[in-house]
């Protein structure tokens, strides 16, 4: 028997957030008889748009322009129990969204907040095979780990995960569908090989303080954790702040896939992480180098971001940590990074691709 599990039971003894690895880890390659070779409209993607990590795999997809040849599809932001009829069962996570002429609504997973419908704009029912939950597609592929996350690369003529790592997806995306008219824009190389030393060195650090250092704040079960992981944050926005004065993009002159990365936390810190997660010594509205990035990346990927959908899931799905389910309103993120970007003086003499 599987044991289901979410991020909220992953736990060191200290009280500190430990997140565990992913478990499918195949690859999109064009190697000679590789077993998932790039095809068109043989892969599918399951993601939430609320979701940093699913959110890295949407904007690579966009600026390589692979959305015509990977479909997608959006789970409804608001976790709820996988397993509605079993009363043993516990497990919470993503779920599909009714279809849209439903008028079902649902609580928070204590019963109380809401209530939200089950249908919900832009996500829909599985288009591939009857079921209800993420947790449904992992089982699908007769998944023994028991955790259920998105991104989930899905080979539609396997039937089954090809994989769950969003570091890994984005790699594919950038190199394995640049042959055969696959890809709109071959020829940008979210990796190039000159600066793949610097963004290594870059996602080094940048994972473990800021990606997942947000839910090292947000999760963790003791001040001792909480402290250590708001040090590390700290620390790292300022670092991050000083590079991005010097430098265009966290790499270089050039935008890369730990652009992407980065960016996904940078979008998601003020609206939700600085409130949620306790992420309050520092905001990047008030940081401006950090403020200017993200307007420069946010309008080349304006169309994957979803701020309802975020806030949405955030708030709504953790009942241990926001009872009722109450949405803040905020001071409207997006629209600042809908205004002029003063980057383009660091790179004058270059010109982007994108
Ligand atoms: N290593 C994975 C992490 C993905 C992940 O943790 N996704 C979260 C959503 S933000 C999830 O699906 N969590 C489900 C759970 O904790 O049960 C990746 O980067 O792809």
């Amino acid at each position: 028997m599987v044991k289901a599990r979410t991020a909220l039971d992953e736990l060191g003894t200290d009280g500190s957030f430990k997140r565990k690895e992913s478990a499918w880890r195949n690859w999109v390659s064009t190697d000679e008889g590789a077993e998932y070779p790039p095809e068109a409209d043989r892969y599918h993607l399951f993601v939430a748009a609320a979701c940093p990590w699913a959110h890295r795999t949407l904007m690579a997809r966009h600026l390589k322009g692979l959305e015509d040849i990977i479909s997608v599809t959006v789970v409804h932001p608001t976790w709820r129990k996988t397993k509605p009829d079993d009363e043993e069962d516990k497990h919470c996570g993503w779920v599909f969204a009714a279809d849209a002429d439903s008028k079902e609504t649902y609580k928070n997973t204590e019963g109380l907040g809401g209530p939200f419908t089950a249908a919900l704009e832009g996500c829909e029912p599985n288009p591939l095979f009857t079921c209800f939950s993420i947790r449904d597609v992992y089982e699908k592929a007769k998944d023994t780990e028991g955790k259920y996350t998105v991104p989930i690369l899905w080979d539609k003529k396997k039937e089954t995960i090809v994989s769950n790592e969003s570091a890994e997806i984005i790699q594919m995306f950038n190199s394995a569908f640049n042959g055969k008219g696959l890809a709109k824009n071959p020829d940008l190389d979210l990796a190039p090989k000159e600066l793949l030393d610097a963004m290594k060195e870059a996602d080094d650090w940048i994972y473990p303080n800021i990606n997942n250092g947000v839910y090292r704040c947000g999760f963790a079960q003791s001040q001792g954790a909480y402290d250590k992981a708001i040090e590390d944050l700290t620390n790292s926005f300022d670092r991050l702040e000083e590079i991005l004065k010097k430098q265009r993009f966290i790499a270089g002159d050039q935008m890369t896939l730990s652009d992407i990365r980065l960016f996904s936390t940078l979008l998601r810190f003020d609206e939700v992480y600085v409130v949620y997660f306790k992420t309050n010594t520092r905001t990047v509205t008030h940081t401006p180098t950090l403020l200017n990035y993200c307007r420069e990346m946010y309008q080349k990927v304006g169309p994957t971001v979803n701020m309802a959908q975020i806030k949405q899931h955030y708030y709504t799905s953790h009942p241990n940590l926001n009872k009722y389910s109450i949405i803040p309103k905020g001071a409207d993120f997006v629209k600042l990074l809908e205004e002029p970007h003063d980057r383009e003086s660091l790179t004058s003499n270059k010109k982007q691709k994108v």
